[in-house]
């Protein structure tokens, strides 16, 4: 299949009880296309146009939404094709209620289900299976949504040899109608992520994937067709200003809103062509992987919320929007060739290391008390990724079309079915015989977690032996350090004698020499001594000051040491105009430990200290004259000419602002991001912190710059 971009629906919801609609934000259908207006807060006479292919406005419904622009996937899926849909925005901006919706309004998810069922009926094909997974990221870690949550283990994101990421062990379960999807569902949807913020009574603080996996398996043909869909409720990104969020709340936050960040990266690295995603910055982006530049077909659904209380938050939606339909993702057909494989050479086997069957628990009675409907499913139990009734299978990513499958006498209809229910993971206790394909199962994960353990366990080991030996190498440099001033002294104690180190050679060979001789050779020895003196106390001072800041240093990200590189720069320049040039010199030198490599810095250092030690005075190099920080924020803001005219975007999300030029009004195009986007002003905020600390070291006395 050749490219094919993400597609972006918008949906602004209804204002809810005790919320003030202000019409901050409208949808407007119009017969050249529909778009969403939005006010720039900064500029109430600007007003951005985003123009979608669906838009839709309060009053749409729930089936107007999968109708147009779901319901079309289903027969995608159906084709072997993995298809994600996702909903994005706010906190409380209608997500789940999109996603999931309730009972007199289903959602994306029941509606997809019913279609499935409804296109799998209309089908000819001999064997066509349904399987469930459910799966949620809170703060960063997957959990399973279909076994107890409080016995759900974090799970492992891995990556196979075709190089396709998956979620091991996974729970996925075969259905067999809607009403035993229904039930899964239900009970699944307790176990997620959910609390109460000021924004939103129940606000997901996960982000859920419920993924539905069709395979159709041709016996004659010998092929099967593996397709898709994943189903994402993403957690909505958050103000805590306006959420007042307490200290769990806090961390949900920081996790959802970092992870959200990281997909805001990776959609401008895949638009910038960048050779390295940032796809393993985050969960969320790794398990999206294949969905954002990969092989599946994508719609993006931008979830807003009425009024100007969330106007800013909806322009920045929109703007992802707009940078996310630039995304192509390359979709494939995944098939198999289902024909046994030629024997491989004995060599081979033995050389290859041994595949684990996946357990399948073959319950006889899944439905009798839980589940309506006849009782044929199956709940199979993923040992390496999502499994299904053909073989282990990645979660998230379908494998290439026509991937060789390994044949494999475990899998298949054939299989020693299990006694039992299968009802455990809902918490009942059935009695239940393993077969030696379950009991291989057991015995992989319980390796699998002791090796994980091993690992863990050597890293610590390592980080510890690494800490020691810093230690001892400070320790060794201080003795060193030590020893070469107890030297200098014993210089310095006699002219007449010399130190130990000096051989009884020399010692006799200077007796011999006329006396008075040595007298300025010695003296200058003294004041090397003092100098050595002063010297060595000063580099005893920076070490120890060095080492709590190479210690801050290290734990900071490269951009972060940058940061406060600058911020200590900038502290220094300050004192050193006031004429504090010990305190600058300090500053300048904590400085050098975050950005080690800047020769001006080091060159600087050298300036101040040479001006100390011959008591010169310091003129420091004129400032840099640099643009207003305002005008890098707001880089094109209407002019007072321009604020009276009508602002009007265009397509790929820039905003078109008629100027007065030699020709009467031309337009220009100024890239909406630039205007929407927050410039981080971290230097005042740096300094101030910075500040703060400094305030209480010993040592260091900066007064507010
Ligand atoms: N289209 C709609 N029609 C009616 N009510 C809606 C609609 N969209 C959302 N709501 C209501 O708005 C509130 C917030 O919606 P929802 O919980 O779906 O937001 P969310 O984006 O999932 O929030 P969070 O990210 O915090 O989980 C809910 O009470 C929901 O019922």
């Amino acid at each position: 299949m050749s490219g094919h971009k993400i597609k972006i629906a918008a949906r602004l919801r209804p204002k809810i009880p005790g919320e003030i609609d202000d019409e901050g934000i409208q949808v407007i259908h119009a017969d050249t296309g529909s778009n969403i207006r939005v006010p720039n807060p900064r500029d109430l006479s600007q007003i951005f146009n985003f123009p979608f292919s669906s838009c839709y406005g309060p009053d749409s419904t729930q089936g107007e939404i999968f109708e147009n622009d779901v319901a079309p996937l289903i027969e995608v899926v159906y084709s072997g094709v993995t298809v994600t849909v996702f909903a994005y925005g706010v906190t409380s901006s209608g997500k789940t209620h999109t996603m999931q919706g309730n009972k007199s309004e289903p959602g994306i998810i029941p509606r997809v289900v019913r279609e499935m069922f409804h296109h799998k009926a209309t089908l000819n094909k001999a064997s066509v299976d349904l399987v469930v997974s459910y799966m949620e990221i809170y703060k960063d870690e997957c959990y399973d949504l279909l076994v107890q949550r409080e016995t759900a283990p974090k799970l492992p994101v891995r990556e196979n040899d075709a190089g396709q990421v998956f979620v091991a062990n996974l729970t996925s379960i075969p259905i067999d109608s809607v009403e035993e999807f229904d039930l899964i569902y239900a009970r699944a949807s307790k176990h997620r992520s959910v609390g109460s913020t000021n924004l939103n009574n129940a606000s997901s603080r996960s982000h859920a994937v419920l993924t539905i996996e069709v395979t159709m398996t041709d016996s004659e043909a010998h092929t099967t067709l593996t397709g898709k869909i994943n189903l994402v409720d993403l957690a909505g990104s958050e103000n805590n200003k306006l959420t007042g969020n307490d200290s769990i709340r806090m961390a949900e936050s920081a996790a959802i809103n970092k992870s959200l960040s990281v997909l805001g990266q990776v959609v401008h690295a895949l638009n910038q062509g960048a050779s390295r995603i940032p796809y393993r910055n985050s969960k969320l982006t790794r398990i999206l992987q294949d969905a954002l530049g990969g092989s599946s077909v994508g719609l993006l659904i931008c979830n807003l919320a009425p009024g100007t209380k969330f106007r800013q938050d909806s322009l920045n939606t929109l703007n992802f929007a707009v940078r996310t339909k630039n995304v192509e993702n390359r979709p494939v057909v995944n098939e198999r060739d289902t024909r046994p494989q030629p024997k491989p050479h004995f060599a081979a086997v033995q050389a290859a290391a041994p595949r684990l069957p996946p357990a399948v628990l073959q319950p006889s009675q899944i439905s009798s008390n839980n589940l309506p409907g006849p009782s044929r499913g199956r709940i199979s139990i993923g040992g390496a990724g999502m499994t299904t009734r053909n073989g282990p299978r990645p979660s998230l990513a379908g494998p290439p079309s026509r991937m060789p499958r390994a044949s494999n006498a475990f899998m298949g209809k054939g299989r020693p079915s299990i006694g039992g229910s299968g009802l455990a993971m809902w918490g009942e206790q059935p009695s239940m015989q393993l077969t030696d394909v379950d009991l291989d199962e057991r015995i992989a994960r319980a390796v699998e977690a002791e090796v994980a353990r091993r690992l863990k366990e050597h890293e610590r080991q390592r980080e510890r032996e690494e800490a020691e030996k810093r230690v001892k190498e400070e320790e060794e440099e201080q003795q060193r350090l030590l020893q070469q001033r107890e030297s200098s002294i014993t210089i310095s104690d006699s002219e007449r004698t010399f130190s130990s180190f000096d051989s009884q050679d020399r010692r006799s060979q200077s007796m011999s020499l006329p006396s008075g001789i040595l007298t300025p050779l010695l003296r200058s020895h003294r004041d090397l001594d003092s100098q050595m003196r002063s010297r060595l106390r000063e580099m005893e001072e920076r070490m120890e000051m060095g080492n709590k800041e190479t210690k801050l240093a290290s734990v900071q990200s490269p951009s972060s040491r940058k940061k406060t590189g600058r911020a200590y720069v900038s502290l220094a320049r300050a004192h050193s105009e006031k004429g504090d040039l010990q305190v600058a010199l300090d500053l300048y030198r904590k400085a050098e430990t975050y950005v080690p490599d800047n020769i001006k810095l080091k060159e600087r250092i050298l300036e101040i200290e040479w001006t100390i030690k011959n008591g010169r005075e310091f003129v420091p190099s004129p400032r840099k004259v640099r643009k207003p920080k305002s005008k890098k924020r707001k880089p094109r803001m209407a002019t007072t000419e321009e604020s009276d005219l009508d602002a009007q975007t265009t397509e790929g999300g820039e905003i078109e602002i008629p100027v007065a030029g030699p020709s009467g009004l031309d337009p220009v195009n100024v890239p909406l991001k630039r205007i929407v986007e927050e410039d981080e002003d971290f230097e005042e905020d740096q300094v101030e912190s910075l500040l703060k600390r400094a305030r209480h070291e010993e040592g260091v006395k900066v007064e507010e710059v």
